[in-house]
């Protein structure tokens, strides 16, 4: 199913619906060559030396050097981030506003870029078979190129003729005439199989013999290998089956619906029900409103800052801390790591609540400028402090100093795959040692800051054992040797409280809850309650 013998065809077909439909009436005359191509992607042989390699049937005036701008924009983007290791989700939106893409055709582009990015693996093992050619040695543009076209064949109802088509003609626009042809020959093989029997070959590919099944799932699922591995181990740590990989990762592959937070006493969750069409309660959090679509920057509570946008996993930790039965004094919290906000938000508007305030420390400036913004909609009363500073220092200048206090560690970001599209392939297994460090270092300054008997939350969007279980047990370890006394807290029991349909958490015996994308429809948020008692 390579692409040799593939490029007879012209691309001639009409354009289909939506963004699709913009190739109507433009002939992608580039595809009817049949020459050969080279490594790169250019021409050789007779085509070339003929001089009609590049040519079209139409004038010079007519070939098509301009390019749909919806994947246009998924095309900068693509490239955005591989050659400057930028973020999508900060890339994409302003590159839509500054090319006045909208509606659908954002909705296109946004869906376009995203699956692109999240599906890599996959269609990078795809393009192999198709090209005959491994991708390493495909140019960086053009392999994004492949990737585009690959993703709206396979993932997207996007007609094939269009898909190519319109590929095709952003290639000839970015990336010239030589490569174009090679695009549309790798496009073409692609084309001529659907996405179940290209599963089968992608996996056959790494897993002949069938006894490789998580090499299987890595490519087909399209993680990487170390990934599926780590998730998997965090499954059955948590009492779940094994099996539930190939359901978890499948959740990482989909785009998760946009989740709003009424913030308590500033927001209600019927306010943010009636802001959009198809908008609902949230599954688990009571704060919680899942938007059918839309745009959340048109709902004015969120413009005001009374709402924002949180996964519902996210909201339930941050409520979870808040619930946590405490003896004696409850008027201080600190969020140690609490850029941009989120969290820092739901804290101070429940503080606000029970006339306690909260303290928000972030170590970077801009980030805890963020937080500032976050937190505009809160009574002043309910904010003691944003301040800049290192959280691993907190626990030595404020020993006891606060009543909870909420440590949202930086990690590896692997349970929020599906909303941060490009982290899988950026992430590598010796982040973890690093963070592994900060993150011990954190949780056993925040067990300092708290005052005897007070509570602190461990929270991380991922739920690698090295970042999860592990750490914790470390740090209660060495807050033991500094003469501190730590329990552990039902984090289980106090989520119930919050979410009493919530199934699926461990009943193990363990006290911590790991949330999961294919049980919970949240990240994988990763929650340890521990009380300090001396
Ligand atoms: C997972 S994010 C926190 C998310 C935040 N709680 C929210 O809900 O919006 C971790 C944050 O910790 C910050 N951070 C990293 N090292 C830190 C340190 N030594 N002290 C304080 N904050 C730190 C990072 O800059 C990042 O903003």
């Amino acid at each position: 199913m390579s692409a040799d013998g593939g490029q007879g065809k012209g691309g001639q077909g009409k354009g289909g619906q939506g963004t699709g439909g913009r190739s109507e009436g433009r002939r992608d005359s580039g595809h009817q060559d049949s020459g050969r191509r080279d490594a790169r992607g250019r021409e050789r042989g007779a085509a070339r030396a003929e001089g009609r390699g590049q040519r079209s049937s139409s004038a010079p005036a007519q070939r098509r050097r301009d390019s749909d701008p919806a994947r246009a924009v998924a095309f900068d983007v693509l490239r955005a981030v591989d050659g400057s290791d930028a973020y999508a989700n900060l890339v994409l939106p302003p590159l839509l506003r500054e090319r006045g893409i909208r509606g659908r055709d954002a909705g296109f582009a946004t869906e376009l870029t995203y699956g692109t990015l999240r599906l890599r693996g996959r269609y990078d093992a795809v393009i192999e078979q198709a090209a005959a050619r491994e991708t390493a040695k495909i140019d960086p543009p053009v392999l994004d190129l492949l990737r585009l076209g690959a993703h709206q064949l396979l993932g997207m109802r996007v007609p094939p003729h269009a898909a190519v088509s319109e590929t095709v003609g952003l290639a000839r626009a970015r990336t010239g005439a030589g490569s174009a042809q090679f695009v549309n020959a790798v496009l073409r093989a692609v084309s001529r199989a659907d996405l179940p029997t290209w599963l089968g070959l992608i996996g056959d590919a790494v897993d002949p013999s069938g006894d490789e099944p998580l090499a299987r799932l890595s490519v087909v699922e399209s993680h990487p290998l170390w990934v599926v591995r780590a998730l998997r181990e965090a499954l059955v740590a948590h009492g779940r089956s094994a099996d539930e990989i190939g359901d978890l990762l499948r959740a990482d592959d989909v785009a998760p619906r946009v989740t709003l937070v009424a913030r308590p006493g500033l927001c209600t969750t019927d306010e943010l029900l009636g802001s959009g069409e198809g908008a609902s309660v949230g599954l688990l959090a009571p704060t919680a409103v899942v938007l059918d679509g839309g745009d959340p920057a048109g709902v004015t509570a969120v413009r005001e800052g009374r709402a924002g946008v949180q996964d519902e996993g996210s909201q339930l930790v941050a409520l979870a801390l808040a619930a946590a039965p405490l003896d004696g004094l409850d008027e201080r919290w600190l969020d140690l790591c609490a850029g941009p906000g989120g969290k820092a938000s739901l804290l101070a508007s429940s503080a606000a609540g029970r006339g306690a305030r909260l303290v928000a420390n972030e170590v970077q400036p801009h980030r805890a400028r963020l937080v500032e913004q976050a937190l505009r909609a809160v009574p002043s009363g309910a904010v003691e402090e944003v301040r800049t500073g290192d959280g691993r220092t907190i626990g030595e200048d404020e020993p006891a100093g606060y009543d909870r206090v909420m440590v949202d560690a930086p990690c590896t970001g692997l349970g929020a795959l599906r909303r941060r599209p490009e982290s899988r392939w950026r992430r590598t297994p010796a982040d973890l040692a690093g963070l592994g460090v900060l993150q011990r270092e954190l949780l056993t300054s925040a067990l300092r800051a708290a005052r005897p008997g007070g509570v602190v939350a461990y929270v991380t969007c991922s739920p690698h054992l090295a970042e999860t279980r592990l750490v914790v047990t470390d740090a209660v370890r060495a807050a033991t040797k500094q003469g501190l006394v730590v329990e552990t807290v039902d984090a289980a029991g106090v989520l119930r409280t919050i979410a009493p349909g919530i199934e699926g958490l461990a009943g193990d015996g363990r006290h911590d809850v790991q949330l999961w994308p294919h049980v919970h429809g949240t990240d994988a948020m990763h929650l340890s309650l521990l009380r300090r008692l001396a």
